[in-house]
Parts: C-alpha cells; structure tokens; sequence
C-alpha cells in the first residue's frame, strides 16, 4: 500500500508527527509550504477563521501513485491552516482513502475535523479515519502531552492504524 503524508506546520509540531507516520508506514512525505511565514498570529487566526486559502510554494497535487494520502494541519480557530484549504481545494482524491488528523491545544477539534472531512469528500476522498492529537499551545510552547516523543509517539500511532487490515482492504 502506498502511502503519501501531506501537512502543513507552522511551529514544527505537526511536522514531528508526520515524519514518524510516514516513516512507520514507509510512506513518502510531503510538506505544504506557505508562501506566508503567518508570523503574524491575529492575521494567520483571521486567515484560518474566513477559510482562507494558501499561495504554496512549489505545490505538488499529484496524488496518482497512491492509494492512501494522509492530510495532517493544525486547527486554527476551529479551522484547517490555509495551506490544507489550499491542498484539499484542489487536489483530485476520487478513489483514494484520506485520513485525516488535526492537532491542537486542546487535542479535539471537531470543527476543525468536520471542515477537513467535508473537503475530502468534496474532492473525491473516500474518508477513513479522523484523529485529533494534543498539539503545542498557541504560543508555539510545548505542553506537559506534546513533548517530541509524545508527537513521534501519536505519529507512530497512525502509522499503526494505517496498517491495521481493514484500513489495508480496497
Ligand atoms: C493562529 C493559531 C490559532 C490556533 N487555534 C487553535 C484552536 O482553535 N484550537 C486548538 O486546539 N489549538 C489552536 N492552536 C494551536 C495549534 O493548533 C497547535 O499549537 C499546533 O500543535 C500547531 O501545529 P504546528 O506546530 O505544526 O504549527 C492555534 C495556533 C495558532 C498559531
């Protein structure tokens, strides 16, 4: 089964859990990089809040030679970063299984989740699984259940849930 692990990270935790899915599942991974560093916290909140899209740099939206793409972004405001609008708005997912996984603050994100699902269908997607996972706090600092190795842990996780064998089933 080939796998293809797309995020977008702003402050390096979503980064951490997709590298160690990807690495769990042999998958190839792949990062969405806004043109916008979003250094502006209030701006990238109102960005995230009107669901915004993203200008990526070098965006790749080839998904053919997958049978299963993973979508990874934090939840900001209750919303997917612009760079997963981006992705989700344009990629054709028709055939492929999509699982989703939000991080955050606060660990569930429905809205955030609900947003990512119905953009994956739209696209296409058939939906498999939606994972929410403690992120970093919205200062970017790290909190007492989202050090390094509980992130590559989580990552690992999904790894695991990706190979379990209905997951495996076309
Ligand atoms: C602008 C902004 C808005 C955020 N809004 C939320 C939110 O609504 N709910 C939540 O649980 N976390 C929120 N967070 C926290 C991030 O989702 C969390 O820190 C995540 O782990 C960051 O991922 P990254 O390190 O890959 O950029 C927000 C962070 C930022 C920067």
């Amino acid at each position: 089964m080939q796998t293809l692990v797309v995020y977008y990270s702003r402050s390096g935790s979503t980064r951490t859990v997709a590298t160690a899915l990807a690495h769990g599942v042999g998958g190839t991974l792949r990062e969405l990089v806004d043109a916008n560093a979003r250094t502006n916290l209030f701006l990238a909140a109102m960005a995230a809040l009107f669901r915004r899209s993203a200008r990526l740099v070098n965006p790749d939206y080839d998904v053919a030679g997958y049978e299963t793409v993973v979508i990874l972004t934090p939840a900001w405001v209750g919303n997917p970063a612009p760079a997963a609008n981006t992705f989700l708005r344009t990629v054709n997912l028709t055939g492929k299984k999509v699982l989703i996984v939000a991080l955050g603050e606060s660990g569930e994100n429905l809205a955030t989740s609900s947003h990512l699902e119905q953009m994956a269908r739209a696209r296409g997607g058939q939906v498999i699984g939606v994972h929410h996972i403690h992120g970093l706090n919205s200062s970017g600092k790290a909190g007492p259940s989202a050090t390094v190795e509980e992130l590559e842990k989580a990552g690992q996780r999904l790894a695991d849930v990706l190979q379990e064998p209905h997951n495996q089933e076309d």
